[in-house]
């Protein structure tokens, strides 16, 4: 057995066509070092990501230091390689968090993201007393920036199939070290009860409004305006598989956006779209190496988002690499490799 290996490249399978799995693997191929493969059972734009909102804001997701570190690293990912192309449909966007009761505290990731500020008076609505503010946010035309992100993985040499694994070991025939970007399809691919979905629906209307604010105090309401359109939001039903958009939650998110931004109370408002997706949620990001078949296969979780995984993404994807480097070196083929050849008697 060797470790896989064409090119002088090793191969590398990713389980996974989200905005995970597409981030982790630009990183690889950008290294030099790996031939990457993705396998996916679904591929955009019919992926979870594609139904995001979506803005870089930590929200609905732990440990809540490393979401900090993460999402920091992911604004500048963006910074240095991304926003300044604008085949990626992504916008800097001031973002703002307001607050209908004084907020002592910051939020965790404050440490990490040097632009966090307080709102100021006139950033805030009527009714609303507090807020956090980061003038540098950014925002994303999702299915624009996904497909920026697949055309991004397959100009580096990246390859795309669309097969859905029902055993990891399908995996083990052809690749040592598999890289787990499956989200919520962790709960059956490896039986991890702890990731259930969160499900968010979101409206999608004609563009309006020149910032991206919202209240998650008692329940969910945001405005995301984007490049082509803008997104109203949103809920957060934890356990729940309906991936059908309700006239309830559009009423009732509609009801709550008016509140934040009064100009949606006056207007008729023309809906273009309503989506649902369902938010992988665990009580935090699982990103480590897993050993299988008795160390001689690696398996690299990356699951687990919650409602971040694009605030997170870069950062992970640069995490996830220097875990599974870490891990290679302890493959069952690495340690024979390495053990001193014996000497020949003659
Ligand atoms: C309404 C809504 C709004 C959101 N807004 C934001 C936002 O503004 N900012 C933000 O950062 N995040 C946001 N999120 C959260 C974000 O969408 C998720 O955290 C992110 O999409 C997770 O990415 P992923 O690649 O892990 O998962 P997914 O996009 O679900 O990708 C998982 C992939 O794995 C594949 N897969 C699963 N199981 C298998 C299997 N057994 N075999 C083969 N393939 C498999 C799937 O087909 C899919 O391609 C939002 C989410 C929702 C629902
Ligand atoms: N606090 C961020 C709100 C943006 C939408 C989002 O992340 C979500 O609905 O999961």
């Amino acid at each position: 057995m060797s470790l896989n290996k064409v090119n002088s490249k090793t191969d590398i399978l990713i389980i996974g066509c989200g905005c995970i799995g597409l981030s982790t693997g630009i990183v690889l191929l950008k290294t030099g070092k790996y031939n990457v493969q993705i396998w996916s059972r679904d591929l955009p734009p019919n992926t979870t990501s594609n139904k995001a909102a979506a803005l870089w804001y930590p929200f609905l997701c732990n440990p809540p230091d490393l979401v900090g570190k993460w999402s920091a690293e992911t604004m500048q990912y963006f910074k240095d390689h991304i926003i300044g192309d604008p085949k990626s449909g992504t916008l800097i966007k001031k973002v703002n968090e307001i607050f209908r009761r004084e907020h002592k505290e910051d939020p965790e990731w404050r440490p990490y993201v040097q632009s966090f500020r307080r709102a100021r008076k006139d950033e805030l609505p009527e009714g609303y007393v507090d807020g956090f503010a980061v003038d540098d946010g950014f925002v994303m035309d999702t299915d624009m920036y996904m497909d920026y992100l697949v055309q991004t993985f397959k100009s580096l040499g990246g390859s795309i199939e669309q097969r859905e694994v029902e055993d990891i070991r399908e995996a083990f025939v052809h690749y040592d070290t598999v890289i787990n970007c499956t989200g919520l399809g962790s709960r059956e691919l490896f039986k991890d009860k702890l990731i259930y979905p969160s499900r968010g629906q979101i409206i999608v209307i004609k563009n309006s409004s020149e910032r991206s604010i919202m209240d998650e105090e008692d329940h969910i309401a945001y405005v995301i305006p984007r490049i082509s359109n803008t997104v109203l939001g949103g809920t957060n039903q934890e356990h729940d598989y309906n991936t059908e958009p309700t006239k309830q939650d559009t009423e009732e998110i509609l009801k709550r956006v008016a509140m934040i931004s009064p100009r949606f109370a006056k207007n008729r408002i023309e809906i273009q779209d309503v989506k649902v997706g369902l938010r992988p949620s665990r009580h935090e990001i699982r990103l480590e190496n897993e050993f299988f078949e008795g160390g001689s296969k690696l398996v690299v979780h990356n699951y687990g988002h919650g409602g971040s995984g694009f605030t997170v993404s870069w950062g992970c994807a640069l995490e996830a690499l220097r875990v599974m480097e870490a891990g290679i070196p302890n493959l069952l083929f690495y340690k024979k490799q390495q053990q001193p050849k014996p000497q020949s008697k003659l």
